[in-house]
């Protein structure tokens, strides 16, 4: 088993939609960003890629590419799980904060929960999603951003048997 963890912060923008999760939650505003700027997923792409020693999303899914303009962070995360499952890892579970003062996020969890499992190959149980407000404080309560953290846990992917499946194991017999 290993373990990583993630963090990322974006800036509130006007004009674009709210992202989170993968579900587009209801609000005056938007995130900045180059992809569809969702702080949650790209904190679980980090902790994923961490856990498994990859690096970050900035390493693998660069800003300055246009391959990545307004996509979609759930693909990032998909491909995310690709790069960690041929090193040789699956996930095993995640847990996440997201820290906004504003919009209240907790009826949309659930929908979030389900998207960023999918993402990974995983049940819905085995994503966990809190929020938090900051009662004010800091940049997130002044409402200028949201940020979210995140800790992936990873396990090794049982090898293969080179007999193939199905094939009969003969051991020795002794006395
Ligand atoms: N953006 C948010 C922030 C918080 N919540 C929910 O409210 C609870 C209390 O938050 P505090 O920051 O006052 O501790 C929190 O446990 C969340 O369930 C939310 O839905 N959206
Ligand atoms: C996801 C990427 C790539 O589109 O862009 P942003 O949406 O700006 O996100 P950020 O967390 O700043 O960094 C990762 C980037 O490479």
């Amino acid at each position: 088993m290993r373990v990583g963890m993630g963090y990322d912060v974006h800036r509130f923008t006007e004009g674009r939609p709210l992202v989170l999760g993968g579900v587009q939650v209801p609000h005056s505003c938007g995130l900045l960003g180059h992809s569809d700027a969702d702080v949650l997923v790209h904190a679980v792409c980090d902790a994923l890629l961490g856990a498994a020693a990859l690096g970050d999303i900035g390493r693998h899914f660069p800003d300055s590419d246009d391959r990545y303009r307004g996509i979609s962070s759930l693909v990032l995360l998909e491909e995310s799980t690709r790069l960690v499952r041929r090193a040789g890892y699956r996930p095993v579970n995640a847990d996440c904060v997201v820290v906004a003062q504003r919009p209240k996020l907790a009826p949309h969890i659930p929908r979030m929960c389900a998207r960023i499992a999918a993402a990974m190959g995983l049940d819905t149980g085995a994503v966990n999603v809190k929020a938090t407000t900051t009662e004010g404080l800091g940049f997130v309560g002044r409402k200028e951003g949201i940020a979210a953290y995140a800790v992936v846990l990873i396990e090794r992917t049982p090898e293969r048997s080179s007999r193939g499946a199905g094939t009969a194991v003969h051991e020795p017999c002794h006395g």
